[in-house]
């Protein structure tokens, strides 16, 4: 198989890849256009952030798994690779320590006007006076929206610094929050209008996009902070821009609506012209111990296909087939056994949906388990029954 890398990962990945017996194309700098005419050759890609749009998955015949190393998927065209049943994982969790640990370097950094102090310092300038003005962190109550991976790790560090909690997620019951110790919210609003410092850790998805709305935002406290570290689209950012120009919020930003694809390089944001608001270069996941860990997890998905077929951490599955029928046919396993049963359900207009078929010890029997859209008639399953050289049993259960 050829696996094209299509972004920077540790030197070791790409090592481990090789050792997998694989040919390795490795394009740490590639950036969509280099993708959008397809890749011919390839079988699987791995990408971080490089987007993958429908026309690099349309134009890439032989391309069977796509591995986001990252949590996030938003970059890839995913509708696009479900109607051509190619696969798409993710690396979720691996990169969530990093991303708290930001978190709060975000936060330490707005409260203190770390990023101010160190620019005045390079040129030239001693002023104690102006950063002399931090309010300090302990007691104030964090705001956290997602309590997933990186929720969890940022509500443990802000303990440490003993900041309460509160929370709003949407599996987040009041029986959960105590077990967590903090705050149990019943929306985003009421994190918004309770918290000093708001941050928000949710998968971006139709659902999401601009949750953390105008409204969310007006409900902030004056001098609160907003941090976002997740994706630019959960926050309604014309209305951010606006709060922010106002002077009444701070905000601590690694993910903004115009972030460059490029990895190095020129270019102007409207942020750039707001002294209350520090923005990150999206480094949320980029520490050596974060990066070995996803590249470690991207390269185990690659090895799990390529070696027994299996993807891990599968997004696009279909998570109900709908299928009303199992069939499940204990066999010898020999060849035509199966195609013999799919010929006897195809006379019957009826379709396979998923199909698993494993083996047992001894390599002599095996058992098919078939999900069927329509029930097979009693003449049908005679059918199958009846040969007793191939067909051990036939059982119909209705799902
Ligand atoms: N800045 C970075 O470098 C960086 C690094 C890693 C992840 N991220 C971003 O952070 C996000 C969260 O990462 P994670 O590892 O915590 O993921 P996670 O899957 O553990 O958590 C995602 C959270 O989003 C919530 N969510 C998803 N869909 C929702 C919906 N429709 N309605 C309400 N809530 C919904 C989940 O309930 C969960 O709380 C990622 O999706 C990614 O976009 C950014
Ligand atoms: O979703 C993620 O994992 C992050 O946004 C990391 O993006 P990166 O791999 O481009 O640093």
């Amino acid at each position: 198989m050829t696996v094209f890398v299509a972004d920077k990962l540790p030197d070791e990945a790409i090592s481990e890849l090789e050792n997998l017996g694989q040919n390795v194309i490795n394009h740490p700098t590639a950036t969509a256009s280099d993708l959008d005419s397809g890749l011919s050759d390839a079988n699987v890609l791995i990408v971080r952030s490089t987007v993958v749009s429908k026309s690099c998955i349309e134009n890439s015949p032989n391309l069977s798994l796509i591995v986001r190393a990252g949590a996030g998927v938003n970059n890839i065209d995913i509708e696009a690779a479900s109607n051509l049943g190619i696969y798409v994982a993710n690396c979720p969790g691996k990169n969530a320590i990093a991303v708290a640990e930001l978190t709060m370097g975000l936060i330490v950094s707005l409260d203190r006007y770390l990023g101010d102090n160190v620019v005045d310092f390079k040129a030239g300038k001693w002023n104690k006076a102006t950063y002399s003005k931090a309010d300090g962190l302990y007691g104030k109550v964090l705001g956290v929206i997602g309590v997933g991976q990186i929720g969890s790790e940022v509500i443990t560090r802000a303990k440490a610094f003993g900041m309460p909690v509160i929370a709003w997620s949407r599996s987040l019951t009041p029986q959960k929050a105590e077990e967590l110790d903090i705050i149990h919210a019943e929306s985003i609003e009421e994190v918004a209008s309770k918290c000093d410092i708001l941050s928000v850790h949710l998968a971006i998805n139709n659902q999401t996009k601009g949750i953390i709305s105008k409204e969310v935002l007006s409900k902030l406290k004056d001098g609160a902070y907003f941090i976002n570290t997740s994706r630019a689209g959960i926050v309604d950012e014309d209305a951010l821009f606006e709060e922010l120009k106002s002077g009444r919020i701070k905000a601590g930003l690694d993910v903004i609506s115009d972030e460059p694809e490029f990895k190095q390089g020129e270019f102007t944001s409207r942020f750039q012209e707001l002294d209350n608001v520090y923005v990150s270069h999206h480094i949320g996941a980029s520490t050596k111990q974060a990066q070995l860990a996803v590249a470690s997890d991207a390269v185990d998905i690659v090895r799990g296909y390529v070696q027994e077929g299996q993807v891990r951490n599968w997004l696009n599955r279909c998570e109900h087939t709908d299928a009303p029928w199992q069939l499940v046919v204990r066999h010898y396993d020999k060849p035509g056994v199966i195609a013999n049963v799919m010929n006897e359900l195809k006379q019957a207009d009826i379709n396979a949906q998923e199909l698993t078929n494993v083996i047992f010890e001894g390599k002599q029997t095996a058992c098919c388990t078939i999900q069927l859209d329509a029930e097979p008639s009693s003449e049908i399953m005679k059918s199958i029954r009846t040969r007793q050289d191939e067909v051990i049993s036939a059982t119909l259960i209705q799902l």
